[in-house]
């Protein structure tokens, strides 16, 4: 079974204006509210493509509410804990570009953590856990690492989509799979990464800090796969993007689900960056007919 853990879910708001001026009204032109959270979005995909997976972490309030809803709606197993405060409203405006206001994180009680920590300990070798997102302010910011650490003698293989001190601590414990993008990358060690040779540099470094395969992606520019055994380098379609919410999420639902059905490593990578494609480039998130149509447009060059 795949679990995913959403620490920290959100309403994601988005809304359509023609020009954001600061200090003004706005008018919508137009709107829509999803349930969000990175590890929802890779149980979402992973439905799209057929997969079953329960989600977890924690929803509260009105929002937290519709999170539930909308989440069973789709038909996603999930085992959601309860807490008293409000999950958050993430606004994504488009305007020009594109604003992002994250929502403040509700508070976790402890007992609330303890829960979810005695699910994850009932995980064994047939699963894969997704751990992904943000990590709320009042959950200590290695979370990742120790739930990591009470799972590594079981085997339970583990994707890891955090940045900055969640990513670094969690890479001691040998995650399956990191997916930073470049910037998320970068900010480990204090880089700025331009280009895929780069990309590959700084993912063998993460790799020998103890990540067994690393996707590093870099949005318009494609993505680098980093393995002990190779590195591999993706060109995608120059398209005008269309939802850039969820490419990354749905990179970590294509890898996994590919990995799932025994395709080889370069062409789980080629899945994944299609599945990233496919979301970037068109309204909503992927889907298995999107994916196969971006599928013969991502060239892999080999890097090493
Ligand atoms: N403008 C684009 N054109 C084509 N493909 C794109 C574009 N932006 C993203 N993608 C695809 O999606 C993948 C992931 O994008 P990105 O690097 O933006 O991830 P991310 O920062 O984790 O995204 P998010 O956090 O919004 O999910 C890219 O490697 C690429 O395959
Ligand atoms: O604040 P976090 O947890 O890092 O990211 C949350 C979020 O931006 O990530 C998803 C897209 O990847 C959205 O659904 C959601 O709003």
């Amino acid at each position: 079974m795949i679990y995913t853990v959403t620490l920290n879910p959100s309403i994601d708001y988005h809304v359509w204006v023609s020009s954001f001026v600061e200090g003004t009204i706005h008018e919508a032109q137009k709107e829509r509210t999803d349930a969000g959270g990175k590890g929802i979005n890779v149980s979402k995909v992973l439905k799209a493509l057929g997969a079953d997976s329960t989600a977890l972490g924690f929803v509260g309030g009105f929002s937290g509410a519709f999170i539930q809803q909308q989440v069973e709606r789709t038909g996603i197993a999930h085992r959601f804990i309860s807490i008293e405060q409000n999950s958050r409203i993430n606004i994504k405006m488009k305007a020009k570009t594109e604003t992002d206001i994250s929502g403040v994180s509700p508070e976790i009680p402890t007992a609330a953590l303890q829960l979810l920590i005695e699910q994850l300990d009932k995980l064994t070798a047939a699963d894969y856990l997704v751990l992904a997102g943000s990590v709320p302010h009042s959950v200590p910011a290695d979370i990742y690492q120790q739930i990591m650490k009470r799972l590594r003698d079981k085997g339970v293989r583990v994707m890891l989509d955090a940045k900055g001190d969640a990513l670094r601590s969690g890479l001691a414990e040998q995650p399956f799979l990191i997916k930073p993008n470049h910037h998320e990358l970068g900010e480990l060690y204090g880089v700025t990464i331009a280009n895929a040779e780069e990309a590959c540099v700084y993912g063998q470094q993460a790799l020998s800090l103890g990540a067994r395969h690393v996707i590093v992606s870099m949005a318009a520019k494609g993505a680098v796969y980093v393995s002990k055994d190779a590195a591999y380098a993706a060109s995608i379609p120059q398209q005008k993007p269309v939802n850039s919410i969820g490419a990354g999420d749905s990179m970590v639902a294509g890898f996994l689900y590919a990995h799932t059905q025994g395709m080889d490593e370069q062409e789980a990578f080629r899945f994944a960056v299609a599945a990233g494609s496919a979301t970037a480039l068109s309204e909503g998130f992927c889907t298995r007919e999107k994916i196969a149509a971006y599928l013969p447009e991502i060239t892999i060059t080999r890097l090493k």
